[in-house]
């Protein structure tokens, strides 16, 4: 026998080939062990960052940066419709879009001939759209063969307790009215009826309604284009003010509670029912949808309370509708 093999030792070498599958098994549970420990780790991880992330989103949503939740519109557009013959309101709603697209704005110009307020106007309730219209007056305060229509429609639907006073409720509009005060008595007839007729639907007028005068010595602003530019000019601040999401004409100054109780008057009046019988008295006397002019610019919460019935005002009238039937 050769005496170098006598010199190695293999017993500890036997002893782990046959050991070998302990060996395995320990191996395999270190290896699973180690596994699970990471598993483990990287779930804690996961859970710590879904903790940070919303936490993070409120810091920065509060010290105003960024805003990581969907930002809310307030206006996703405006429609502008007019209703012109010899083209001055077809001028004027072209000039009122430029303006309006400069806010970056969408915006749609529409001829009052081609628009069906049966099938289309109840749209506007839920569309967050404001709509404008311009509207020119003709003889004996008739609307332009192409705003015919849509003024009989709006007329019949203020007038039929169908629709009711809701029927509008969410449509948000202004109306600048052309017209020459040489007609006195007929002076811009049309929009202060459309003004009048949406309001009664229970739409929302954002503004009181401008009024453009032909009558270069009567007109306000010196011209029925400076009375629109002026007009223009509030409807662009006001756009600007209602895409900010203020609900308010008068940005929240008026006295406390004043808007809420107006517009809650004013929606709690019925076309038909006697307050609103009362309410086309005062239409007649005092003009409750009374145009604007420079002085109601910085006072759209005043235009809007003398447009609307107060409950105390409702006792008066219908105490002198009571003594006019008497008499
Ligand atoms: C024949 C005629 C009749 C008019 N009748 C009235 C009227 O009754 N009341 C009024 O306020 N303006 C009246 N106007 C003035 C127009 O409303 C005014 O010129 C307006 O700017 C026309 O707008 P348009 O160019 O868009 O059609 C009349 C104008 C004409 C030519």
């Amino acid at each position: 026998m050769d005496p170098s093999l006598d010199m190695w030792d293999f017993s500890s070498l036997i002893s782990l080939w046959i050991n070998r599958f302990y060996i395995y098994l320990g191996f395999a549970f270190g290896f699973s062990l180690w596994l699970c420990f990471q598993i483990v780790i990287r779930k804690q991880n996961k859970n710590s960052q879904e903790k940070t992330v919303p936490k993070a989103s409120r810091d920065l949503m509060t010290n105003g940066y960024i805003s990581l939740q969907k930002k809310e519109v307030f206006v996703s557009g405006v429609k502008i419709f007019y209703g012109s013959q010899t083209g001055t309101a077809k001028g004027f709603a072209t000039v009122l879009a430029e303006a309006v697209s400069s806010l970056d704005l969408p915006v749609a110009v529409i001829n009052l001939k081609e628009y069906d307020p049966d099938d289309h106007l109840v749209e506007e309730v839920t569309s967050k759209n404001v709509c404008a219209f311009l509207v020119a007056t003709y003889t004996d305060g008739q609307p332009t063969e192409s705003a015919e229509w849509f003024c009989r429609w709006l007329e019949e639907a203020a007038n039929d307790f169908r629709f009711g006073k809701t029927y509008l409720k969410g449509v948000r509009y202004a109306v600048f009215g052309l017209g020459n005060s040489a007609y006195v008595s007929h002076f811009n007839k049309v929009g202060k009826n459309v003004d009048k007729w949406l309001w009664m639907l229970g739409a929302h007028r954002v503004m009181s309604r401008g009024e453009g005068d032909c009558d270069v010595v009567k007109s306000k602003h010196g011209s029925i284009e400076a009375d629109f530019t002026a007009w223009k000019a509030r409807f662009i601040s006001r756009l600007q003010a209602l895409c900010k999401g203020e609900r308010k004409p008068c940005g929240g100054n008026c006295k406390k509670g004043k808007c809420e109780s107006n517009q809650h008057s004013s929606e709690a009046m019925e076309p038909g029912s006697h307050a609103q019988e009362g309410f086309h008295q005062r239409d007649a006397e005092e003009e409750p949808f009374g145009s604007t002019s420079e002085e109601e610019s910085g006072t759209e919460d005043h235009q809007s309370l003398k447009s609307v019935i107060d409950v105390e005002d409702l006792g008066k009238i219908m105490d002198r509708m009571k003594k006019e039937k008497v008499l």
